[in-house]
């Protein structure tokens, strides 16, 4: 075998801080990346929100590349590159693996370390981390997940900056160069996709806990998780039939958040409402306000309406528990999990 490896992109961040925006705009700019989309639960909704255009995007729902589904992001990237080298997809120069919000972009680069196979076909190009410039610091504090993968990253994409003020900003463009000084520093805004095609210098594998060393700089507040605890961040979905009237939809959504409080890490939907034809998606991170807008159609004529749930704790029951309340409350009785 003599073709060059595949360069991989490693498209990281904390839940909620933009991958997928990104994501969609970097799409629009270029026609040559094959598209990994892993979600933490088993229903997708990034997947839905991705702008198809004619890239090859595959799913990997149900955990994080970085444990949960390691395998399966290995047969993926094998079957990208058997369907790509038999002329089954468009002959496409890079893969853009977007990880869930809570992944450990160094289970990742393991994957390719450990598979003789997959690493003479691919090469692990660079990991892009976004942090949310409004959300990031509180993020920090809280999830060691954003810890790692600030750590990890070549470059820091920091977003929402439109939302964020100038000393907020400044402030944890410092504490990013605090916790990772080898990493660049950009603004998401700016970042057009030219920027996949750097090569980082591959930086040697930081394996163990950083959380001590953070906790030693007084940035964790709370307990990381004792080593093999795996993740404290819980999704839950539903699936439903029937559109509801928007009255109740915001009515359900604030009681939803008020019974959550600060464990709400992250919130999606898509879900029909009465009198729109198409669904209306819902965002919200963490403790900022709930984002709402109309989408013309439902994508890939699945008109199932759909709620995911990310909870942060040490239940992995609560999110189900919110979302028993959400069908009672709204009484919904077709439930399709
Ligand atoms: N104002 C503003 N909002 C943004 C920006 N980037 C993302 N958002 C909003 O932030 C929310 C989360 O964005 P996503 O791109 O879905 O974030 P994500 O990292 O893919 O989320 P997960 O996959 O759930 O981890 C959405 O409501 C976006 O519209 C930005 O630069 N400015």
């Amino acid at each position: 075998m003599t073709a060059e490896p595949i360069p991989l992109v490693v498209l990281t961040g904390f839940l909620g801080s933009g991958k997928t925006t990104l994501l969609n705009r970097w799409l629009g700019e270029r026609a040559d990346l094959a598209v990994i989309i892993n979600e933490l639960g088993d229903i997708g909704i990034d997947q839905d929100l991705a702008r198809r255009g004619g890239a090859p995007i595959s799913l990997l729902p149900g955990g994080c590349v970085c444990c949960a589904v390691q395998g399966t992001l290995r047969s993926t990237l094998r079957n990208l590159y058997m369907a790509r080298a038999a002329g089954d997809l468009p002959p496409f120069s890079l893969v853009l693996l977007e990880t869930t919000g809570a992944a450990d972009p160094f289970g990742v680069s393991a994957v390719l370390e450990q598979d003789l196979w997959l690493r003479k076909r691919y090469r692990l190009r660079s990991i892009l981390t976004t942090v949310d410039a409004r959300a990031g610091a509180a993020a920090l504090r809280r999830h060691p997940e954003a810890l790692e993968q600030v750590t990890a990253a070549d470059v820091l994409l920091l977003t929402k900056t439109d939302q964020a003020g100038g000393s907020e900003c400044q402030a944890l463009a410092e504490q990013l160069r605090r916790l990772n000084p080898r990493a660049e520093l950009a603004q998401a805004q700016a970042a057009g996709a030219a920027l996949l095609n750097r090569e980082m210098p591959r930086q040697c594998r930081i394996t163990g806990s950083l959380a001590p060393l953070a906790s030693g700089a007084g940035l964790l507040r709370e307990p990381p998780p004792a080593t093999g605890a795996g993740h404290r961040l819980h999704p839950a979905g539903l699936r439903w039939r029937g559109a509801i009237a928007y009255d109740r939809l915001e009515q359900a959504l604030a009681a939803l958040r008020r019974e959550a409080g600060d464990e709400l890490v992250r919130l999606k939907g898509l879900v029909a409402i009465e009198k729109l034809d198409g669904p209306l998606l819902i965002q919200a991170v963490a403790g900022e306000p709930v984002e709402l807008e109309p989408l013309p159609a439902w994508p890939d004529g699945d008109d199932d309406s759909r709620l995911v749930v990310i909870a942060a704790g040490d239940d992995p029951a609560r999110p189900e528990r919110w979302l028993e309340s959400w069908r009672r409350r709204l009484a919904l009785t077709e439930d399709s999990r």
